[in-house]
C-alpha cells in the first residue's frame, strides 16, 4: 500500500525447487487470466476502457466480473491494483478465487464483484500512481470542500522529489532526508509523507486536484453493480507494507461505524482496525494520517448498506527500502529515461519492492487472502436479511457459524474452564522439558502454542491427555482434576486408570503423522473408538462417521484405505476420527507439518471451521499466520516455560520479549 513505516526485512530465500511463481506478469497476461477465470466461472464480464495505452501500445481497461445477480443483497467486492504496481497480487487473488468451485453455487441473494486493476495505467506502466501521478488511495476525498493541507510535506518535498539522479543536488536531497529521518524517526517521517498532499503534482503521495479516471470508474462500477446490495464486504488488495510475506487484514476508517464491529465478529483478532486522522498512529505499516482512501469511497458509494471495507496488506521490503524505490521511480518518470539501463533497473527494483519474485511469498499471500475471502463468504451466508430493507435480521437463535469472538470467549471466563493446567513439570531423564507451565482454556477458546523446536510444545500437549505422565502439577479437564499418586521411582503417575480412560475419551488429539490404522478403511478407522470406548451401535457410529467425512470433504473416500489417500486427506480423515468421539477439547499436535505445502490449506480450512463452530482447541503449530488468525490466545514457549502469552494481535504485533522477537523474525 505505502510501505513507509518500519517493517522487518526478513528475506525469505527463493526456493528453486518450487514451482514457478503463481502470479502473471504483464498487463495483457493479467487481463487474459482474469477474464478466462471469470468466463469459466460463468460471471458477467464488463470492461471500462481507459483513454491511454500501455508501454507496448496495448489498450488499457478495468475489467469487472460479476458472479451472481445484479440485485443481490449480499455482496463481496474484490478490488485489485489501486496502486498499479501492486496489481499482480490482487489479480492473482481474484483469478484464483473465481476459479474455486464453491463459488459456482452461490445463494440467490449473494454475489461476488471482482474489479480487476482499477488503476490499469499504473499496473501496465508498473507504477504505484496513476497517469496523473496521483496516489489513488488519496484521491477519494470530498472534492466539494477544499483539499487537506499538509504543511509537513512541503518541508521535505524537494528532498523526496529530487531532480538529479546523482551529483550535488542529489547529495543535498539525501542529506536533508537523512536529517529529517534522524529527527523524526522513520515512522514520524512516514506519517508526514504518507498523509498525502494536494499541492505538489510532481511529489509523492499526491492526491490530485479532482476525481481521477479510476475514482470515477470505481464509483460508476459500484453504482451499476452494487445498487441493491445491503450487506457488503470489500477487500482492497495491497502489497508493500508490514512484515515480509505476512498478509495482514486491516479495516481503515475515519470513525467508528457498524461495519467495524461486523468485521471483528467475522475475523476476531485477525482484523486490525486503523482509525485515521491527523494525529493517528498505527503499528500496522499503513498510514493512519491519510485521507481519501478507497475504504471511504466504498462506504460513501453505498449509503444504504452495511459496508465492511477491508484492506489486505502483504509486507515486502522494509519501509525505507520501499520508500527509496518509490522515490527513484518518481524521479525516473519526471526526469529520467524509461528505456535506459538505469531506467530499467529502477523499474525492476520498484516491481520487486511490491511483488517479490519469491514463490513462498507469492503462495503465502495468495492462500491467506483466499482464506479471508472464504471466511467473509461463510459469514455472509449466515446473515439473515429483513426481506424489505435488506438489513440484517438478528435471528432468535445464534448463527449457524459461531465466529471466533474474543468477547464471547471473555464472557465464558466465569464458567469452569474446559482445560486448566497448573505448574506442569516434565523431565525425560536428566532433561528438564517442562518447568512449570500454566494454561487455562475456556469453552470455545482456541489457544495456539508456538515456540522453537524442542521447547516442549508437543510434550505439553501429550501431558494433557496423559500420553506422557507429568512429574508435577495439575491437569483438570472440564473441572475434573486428574488424580495423581507418587510412584515407586519417585515420580508421579495416575492414581485412577479408569478416570484417565474416561478423561482421554473427552480429549481428542490430532497427531502430526495422522496415526490412522493402515489395515482399516477410513470409515472403520473412524468408528473404532466410538464402538469400543463409547459402545455406540455400529449403525449409529457409521452414520456419524459418514456425516463427519462429509464435513471434512471426504464423503467419497469412506471405503478407501489410508494408503490410498493423500497426506491432506489422511489428516482430514484423522480429524474426522477425533471428532467421532465428540471431544470436549481437541488437541492438535502440528497437524500440518508432515504435509506438502500445497496440502496444508485443505487441513487448515477444516481446523478453521472447527474453530468457527466454537470447539475448544489447543493447537501446537508452526503456521504463524494461521495461529494469528484463528486463536483467541497464543502462548510462546521457550525452554519449557511460557515466555509470553496474549492475544495474537499483541503477541505478533508488539512482542515484548526479545526471544519472541527473534523467534518471530526467524519464522514469519
Ligand atoms: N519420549 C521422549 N524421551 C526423551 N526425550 C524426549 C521425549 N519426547 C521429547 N523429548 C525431548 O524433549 C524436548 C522437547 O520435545 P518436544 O517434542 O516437546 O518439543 P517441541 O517444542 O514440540 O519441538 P518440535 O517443534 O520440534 O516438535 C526435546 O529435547 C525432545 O528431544
Amino acid at each position: 500500500m505505502n510501505g513507509l513505516t518500519a517493517s522487518r526485512p526478513v528475506g525469505s530465500p527463493m526456493r528453486h525447487d518450487e514451482r514457478p511463481p503463481a502470479y502473471a506478469c504483464g498487463f495483457a497476461a493479467l487481463r487474459q487470466r482474469f477474464r478466462e477465470a471469470a468466463e469459466r466461472a460463468g460471471a458477467e464480464l464488463s470492461e471500462y476502457v481507459h483513454p491511454l495505452n500501455g508501454p507496448d501500445g496495448g489498450a488499457l481497461a478495468t475489467d469487472v466480473a460479476l458472479l451472481g445477480r445484479r440485485d443481490a443483497r449480499k455482496l463481496i467486492v474484490l478490488i485489485s491494483g489501486t496502486h498499479g504496481v501492486e496489481g499482480p497480487f490482487g489479480s492473482a487473488c481474484q483469478t484464483a478465487w473465481l476459479g474455486q468451485k464453491n463459488l459456482r453455487r452461490l445463494p440467490d441473494d449473494t454475489a461476488i464483484l471482482a474489479i480487476h486493476l482499477i488503476n490499469p495505467w499504473g499496473t501496465a506502466w508498473s507504477r504505484r500512481v496513476n497517469e496523473d501521478n496521483v496516489d489513488l488511495n488519496r484521491n477519494f476525498i470530498d472534492w466539494s470542500s477544499s483539499a487537506p493541507v499538509n504543511n509537513g510535506y512541503a518541508g521535505v518535498h524537494d528532498a523526496l522529489a529530487y531532480r538529479e539522479w546523482e551529483g550535488p543536488d542529489r547529495i543535498a536531497a539525501d542529506e536533508k532526508l537523512a536529517i529529517a529521518r534522524r529527527r523524526l524517526g522513520h515512522a514520524g517521517l512516514a506519517a508526514i509523507v504518507e498523509a498525502g498532499q494536494y499541492e505538489f503534482a510532481d511529489g509523492m503521495f499526491y492526491g490530485g486536484g479532482r476525481p481521477v479516471w479510476s475514482n470515477r470508474t470505481l464509483n460508476e462500477i459500484l453504482k451499476t453493480f452494487a445498487r441493491e446490495a445491503r450487506q457488503v464486504i470489500v477487500f482492497d488488495l495491497h502489497t508493500g507494507a508490514g512484515p515480509y510475506g505476512y498478509p495482514a487484514l486491516l479495516s481503515v476508517a475515519s470513525s467508528e461505524h457498524d461495519g467495524l464491529a461486523w468485521g471483528k465478529s467475522i475475523f476476531g483478532p485477525a482484523l486490525s482496525t486503523v482509525l485515521t486522522g491527523p494525529g493517528a498512529k498505527t503499528g500496522t505499516g499503513i498510514a493512519a494520517t491519510a485521507t481519501g482512501y478507497v475504504s471511504d469511497a466504498v462506504r460513501k458509494a453505498m449509503p444504504n448498506a452495511r459496508v465492511l471495507p477491508l484492506v489486505v496488506e502483504c509486507g515486502t521490503l522494509d519501509g525505507p527500502a520501499v520508500m527509496e524505490a518509490v522515490q527513484a521511480d518518481n524521479w525516473l518518470h519526471l526526469f529520467g529515461k524509461l528505456d535506459s539501463p538505469l531506467g530499467k533497473r529502477i523499474r525492476d527494483t520498484l516491481r520487486s519492492a511490491f511483488i517479490p519474485v519469491d514463490p513462498d511469498w507469492q503462495r503465502t499471500c495468495l492462500s491467506s487472502s483466499l482464506r479471508y475471502f472464504d471466511r467473509a463468504l461463510a459469514d455472509l451466508r449466515t446473515v439473515a436479511l429483513d426481506e424489505t430493507t435488506g438489513s440484517e435480521r438478528i435471528p432468535p437463535t445464534a448463527r449457524a457459524v459461531v465466529v471466533v469472538d474474543p468477547v464471547s470467549a471473555g464472557e465464558a471466563k466465569t464458567t469452569t474452564p474446559a482445560v486448566q493446567i497448573d505448574e506442569l513439570h516434565k523431565s525425560f531423564g536428566a532433561l528438564l522439558v517442562l518447568k512449570g507451565v500454566n494454561l487455562t482454556a475456556h469453552a470455545g477458546e482456541v489457544i495456539s502454542m508456538i515456540g522453537s523446536s524442542g521447547s516442549g510444545k508437543s510434550t505439553f500437549l501429550r501431558c494433557i491427555n496423559l500420553l506422557e505422565q507429568p512429574d508435577g502439577g495439575n491437569v483438570a479437564i472440564d473441572g475434573e482434576l486428574i488424580k495423581m499418586k507418587p510412584l515407586s521411582n519417585g515420580r508421579l503417575g495416575p492414581a485412577d486408570m479408569a478416570q484417565v480412560e474416561r478423561i482421554r475419551a473427552r480429549v481428542g488429539m490430532v497427531f502430526q503423522n495422522f496415526n490412522l490404522w493402515p489395515h482399516m478403511t477410513v470409515v472403520e478407522n473412524i468408528i473404532e473408538a466410538p464402538r469400543h470406548v463409547l459402545k455406540e451401535p455400529r449403525e449409529k457410529a457409521i452414520e456419524h462417521a459418514l456425516a463427519l467425512l462429509k464435513k471434512v470433504g471426504l464423503a467419497d473416500k469412506h471405503a478407501h484405505y489410508p494408503g490410498q489417500l493423500s497426506g491432506g486427506q489422511q489428516q482430514r480423515a484423522a480429524i474426522a476420527r477425533t471428532l467421532a468421539m465428540r471431544p470436549k477439547v481437541i488437541l492438535f499436535d502440528e497437524p500440518t507439518s508432515a504435509l506438502d505445502p500445497e496440502l496444508v490449506g485443505e487441513v487448515l480450512r477444516v481446523i478453521r471451521q472447527l474453530a468457527e463452530e466454537g470447539n475448544t482447541m489447543i493447537l501446537v503449530t508452526h503456521e504463524m499466520q494461521f495461529a494469528r488468525e484463528v486463536s483467541h490466545k497464543v502462548l510462546f514457549l521457550h525452554q519449557g516455560k511460557v515466555e509470553e502469552e496474549g492475544a495474537p494481535a499483541e503477541l505478533f504485533g508488539s512482542p515484548r520479549s526479545e526471544r519472541l522477537r527473534q523467534f518471530l523474525a526467524r519464522t514469519l
